[in-house]
């Protein structure tokens, strides 16, 4: 039969960090554990002092600790690691490799990128966003999204995130919505503050948030991208060669003119688009009855004109309804896909979100490091 000491160490390893989402013990958080008799102290050093996440892990590490059988009481005490060893988090967390690399863009890299487009504001690209961040993270993926709407920074709240993201030493932890990771532009500037974004200070501050952000191993990552043609776009390309593209659009929109947009980023960038997504498409009225009060097709179109136009299969993946959930979800921070997901708007999300799963996660059909030159 193990020790007391080992029983303990084994119910501390099921401990996660919340933010790193690895056991305290692999992080080197652990960094005492006393015992008088059944008594148990645990010393925990916190990545940094103010942690707002002291009160989850010292109620994480007292609920296993309490479990063990022998313990009578359990005490934590809670400490902040020393600069050497945050460096040593960071060193293992980055796993010993290149420093200053873009992780998604690797040769080898498994997630899937995706940059959420449209042609004009207000079509509901981040309400889209949010709800398929939520969707994935529903069926078990591991999700981030980066808003890089720099000109409006909706999904933070739209995801229930309310705090800032954490920085140990030059990492910075991104906080965690409805297990989706959310970096925003809007995190690093002052409140409503309208932030003129020149190109070389845009494209640092992307670089940073690929870099130096710790996504962990992600499935899929998410990117809100500002609505148009710009910066955002050229710098996100260069960055990430190998991401692909989603493009909302409405049926009011002209069809023929996001088309031409979209499939002009998409000639220059070489990035692929793999589907269209048509929003505030239908509307079901009290009788039952279907009505569409900004006309009708216009998804199909740019989803036609778009695989004419690329010499590929561009499918429209669904047509979303308007519903007042969805402002109201944004709004609440609880995506619509959580709080209503039977219903039509959440359904198409859902499907969405399914496809998205269902694509393989690995190497399959996508542009690899050689030709992207
Ligand atoms: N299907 C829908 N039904 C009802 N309201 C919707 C729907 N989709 C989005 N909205 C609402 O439309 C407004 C614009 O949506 P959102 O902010 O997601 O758009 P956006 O394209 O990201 O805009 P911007 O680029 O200006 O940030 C929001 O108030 C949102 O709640």
């Amino acid at each position: 039969m193990s020790s007391l000491r080992e029983r303990i160490n084994a119910a501390l390893e099921t401990v996660h960090d919340p933010e790193i989402g690895r056991p305290i013990t692999e992080l080197g958080m652990v960094r005492d554990v006393a015992l008088d008799g059944g008594a148990v102290t645990v010393t925990v050093a916190l990545t940094v002092s103010g942690c707002p996440l002291r009160e989850k892990i010292t109620g994480d590490v007292t609920a296993a600790v309490e479990q063990v059988e022998g313990v009578s009481s359990v005490a934590v005490e809670l400490d902040v690691m020393t600069d050497e060893q945050r460096t040593d988090l960071r060193k293992r967390l980055k796993g010993g490799g290149e420093e200053r690399a873009v992780p998604f863009a690797a040769r080898g890299s498994l997630t899937r990128v995706y940059c959420i487009a449209s042609a004009k504001g207000g079509v509901g690209k981040s309400s889209v966003t949010a709800n398929l961040a939520a969707a994935l993270a529903l069926r078990g993926l591991a999700v981030g999204v980066l808003d890089a709407d720099i000109y409006g920074h909706s999904i933070p709240r739209a995801l229930g995130v309310r705090t800032m993201p954490m920085q140990v030493e030059q990492m910075i932890m991104p906080p965690i919505g409805h297990g989706v990771k959310v970096i925003s532009m809007g995190m690093f500037t002052e409140e409503n503050a309208a932030v003129l974004w020149r190109g070389p200070m845009l494209h640092r501050a992307l670089e940073q948030f690929l870099v130096d952000v710790y996504w962990g191993d992600l499935d899929v990552l998410l990117i809100d991208m500002p609505p148009g043609t710009g910066d955002v776009q050229i710098t996100l390309a260069q960055l990430l060669p190998a991401a692909e593209t989603l493009v909302v659009t409405t049926p009011h929109l002209a069809a023929a003119e996001v088309a031409e947009r979209a499939g002009t980023v998409a000639l220059q960038t070489k990035q692929r688009i793999v589907g269209v997504i048509e929003n505030m498409a239908w509307a079901e009225l009290p009788t039952g009855d279907v009505w569409e009060p900004f006309g009708s097709g216009g998804g199909t179109q740019v989803a036609e004109t778009l695989t004419a136009t690329l010499g590929y299969e561009v499918p429209l993946l669904g047509r979303i309804p308007i519903d007042p959930g969805i402002g109201a979800g944004g709004d609440e921070g609880v995506p619509l896909v959580l709080n209503r997901g039977s219903s039509s708007a959440a359904s198409v999300l859902l499907s969405v979100g399914a496809w998205i799963a269902d694509r393989p996660r690995g190497l399959a059909g996508r542009r690899l490091a050689l030709d992207m030159a």
